[in-house]
């Protein structure tokens, strides 16, 4: 295989939590690979390139975009742990439909189902000596033939697995060619927005932090966000893309294991767009709204989907998504429509592994167009819709350095210590899914029902008077 590679121009821009070992890996490009021009670094440290493979092989359909290194984690890492900045960084398959999540001979898994490689063997191939030429040449060797890394089988199943993907995109692309959202380097363009969140964000300075909140983004609860995001008529454009593409018998891949309908829009033709939501509106808001998250710095990649409710008299469908924390460190949910939908609550409780994890903390009604933005670890649920329909926009937000050093055990597993339960328990923050005492509290009566007067001082309206920030007074835990 031959590195391919996009037009830009490195670029590495300073940044006060750069990493130095990506960095050194941004600026010390391989002599002996072909690039077809240099890999390109969009964040400090963090490395994009792609490979090419030869047409004899079965991953010729397309190209793979690696993503190395990553800015904002490791130098963060060094420092709680000491010591030198840390291997393996984050060497991550990015707009792959990848996932050898199966284990090796050595009982490893190889790639995560972010992509990721996490495979120990991968890095002894790399050795010592990380360099951007090491781990391109380990990879190819990795996908290419040596079974002791994940059998060559694996990957060629995977290969197939993404071509019947890369197949279904384009099949759907064919049949709505004027789409913009589905086009292949989709952009999310400044009349998808607000307009006071679009002049916001261009006037935003890329190193802000939250001091104060502007008056149109609202923090109900700590750590909690809402602000208009999407016009009317860009939610009717969404809606009408996800509306064609369930209407086609193109395969549909459930959103995650708790959906029961809705579609991953990254697999849909939207991984583009998404993208460009992530970058453009996601991750500087990430930074400014939540300063004190290892990981604010270095969002870089998402699962986006969406999800779809229908209240009973519609017939079948979800109704309610039962209590949970999302596989993302920072969530943006956004409802689409549809016009008319009832109730449909979004119950916040307390954050994953915190003494206060099942209390209940906010509930908000959600509103067209309007966007919340939540840690990905904080538990939540939507209440059963009584009216209507009602589809929303998902993006889980990750951070591959972030990932990279939890696969690795450089964090503790789900990033967080756990902590004592307190005392409160409310029944509204139980899951049926997640909590093995679920059936014994609710059978016993257990967990705390709310006052009439406790629901309505939980309860704030979107679009609630602006608050000073509050993210400093946040109780996140730390490591
Ligand atoms: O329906 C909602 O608003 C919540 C959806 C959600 O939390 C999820 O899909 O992770
Ligand atoms: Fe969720």
């Amino acid at each position: 295989m031959t590195a391919l590679v996009q037009n830009d121009p490195i670029k590495i821009l300073d940044g006060p939590d750069t990493h130095s070992l990506s960095m050194s890996l941004g600026s010390d490009l391989p002599k002996s690979i072909e690039f077809a021009t240099p890999p390109v670094s969009s964040t400090p440290g963090l490395v994009h390139l792609s490979l090419l493979p030869p047409p004899s092989s079965p991953y010729s359909f397309r190209s793979w975009p690696i993503c190395i290194g990553g800015w904002g984690v490791g130098n963060d890492l060094d420092v709680t742990f000491g010591g030198p900045p840390r291997r393996p960084i984050a060497v991550r398959f990015d707009n792959c439909f990848l996932r050898i999540a199966e284990r090796n001979e050595h009982g490893q898994p190889v790639v995560d189902d972010s992509g990721m490689v996490i495979s120990d063997a991968f890095w002894s191939e790399v050795k010592e000596n990380v360099t951007i030429e090491n781990i391109v040449k380990a990879l190819v060797a990795t996908m290419c033939q040596d079974s002791s890394r994940g059998g060559s089988a694996a990957w060629t199943e995977a290969a197939t697995f993404t071509r019947e993907k890369h197949e279904t995109e384009e099949t759907f692309r064919a049949l709505r060619p004027t789409d913009q959202l589905i086009a292949p380097a989709a952009v999310l363009l400044d009349s998808h927005l607000d307009p006071t969140l679009c002049s916001f964000l261009s006037s935003l300075p890329s190193s802000s932090s939250c001091t104060s909140l502007p008056s149109f983004i609202s923090s109900p609860s700590p750590s909690v966000f809402t602000f208009p995001l999407f016009p009317p008529s860009h939610c009717a454009s969404l809606l009408s893309t996800i509306d064609a593409y369930e209407s086609t018998n193109l395969p549909k891949r459930r959103p995650n294991t708790m959906n029961n309908y809705g579609l991953v829009l990254n697999e849909v033709g939207m991984r583009d767009y998404c993208s460009s939501l992530m970058s453009k509106v996601i991750s500087p808001l990430s930074k400014m709204l939540f300063p004190d998250e290892i990981f604010s710095h270095s969002i870089d990649h998402h699962h986006t989907f969406c999800v779809e409710y229908r209240a009973e008299e519609l017939g079948v469908g979800d109704r309610h998504l039962d209590m949970h924390h999302d596989a993302s460190e920072v969530t943006l949910n956004v409802c689409l429509g549809r016009e008319g939908f009832k109730a449909s609550g979004l119950q916040f409780c307390g954050d994953y592994g915190a003494a206060d994890h099942r209390a209940s903390s906010l509930k908000l009604e959600h509103t067209i167009g309007t966007a919340v933005l939540h840690l990905g670890r904080r538990r939540h649920g939507a209440d059963n819709i009584s009216g209507g329909e009602r589809v929303n926009l998902i993006m889980w937000a990750r951070s591959s350095a972030f990932r990279a050093a939890a696969a690795y055990g450089h964090v503790p597993p789900d990033g967080y210590p756990k902590s004592q339960e307190g005392s409160t328990v409310d029944r509204v923050c139980l899951s049926k899914a997640n909590d093995a005492d679920y059936e014994s509290r609710i059978k016993t009566g257990g967990g705390n029902k709310l006052s009439g007067e406790e629901k309505k001082r939980k309860y704030v309206p979107f679009n609630a008077p602006p608050k000073s920030c509050a993210v400093k007074n946040s109780s996140v835990v730390k490591f």
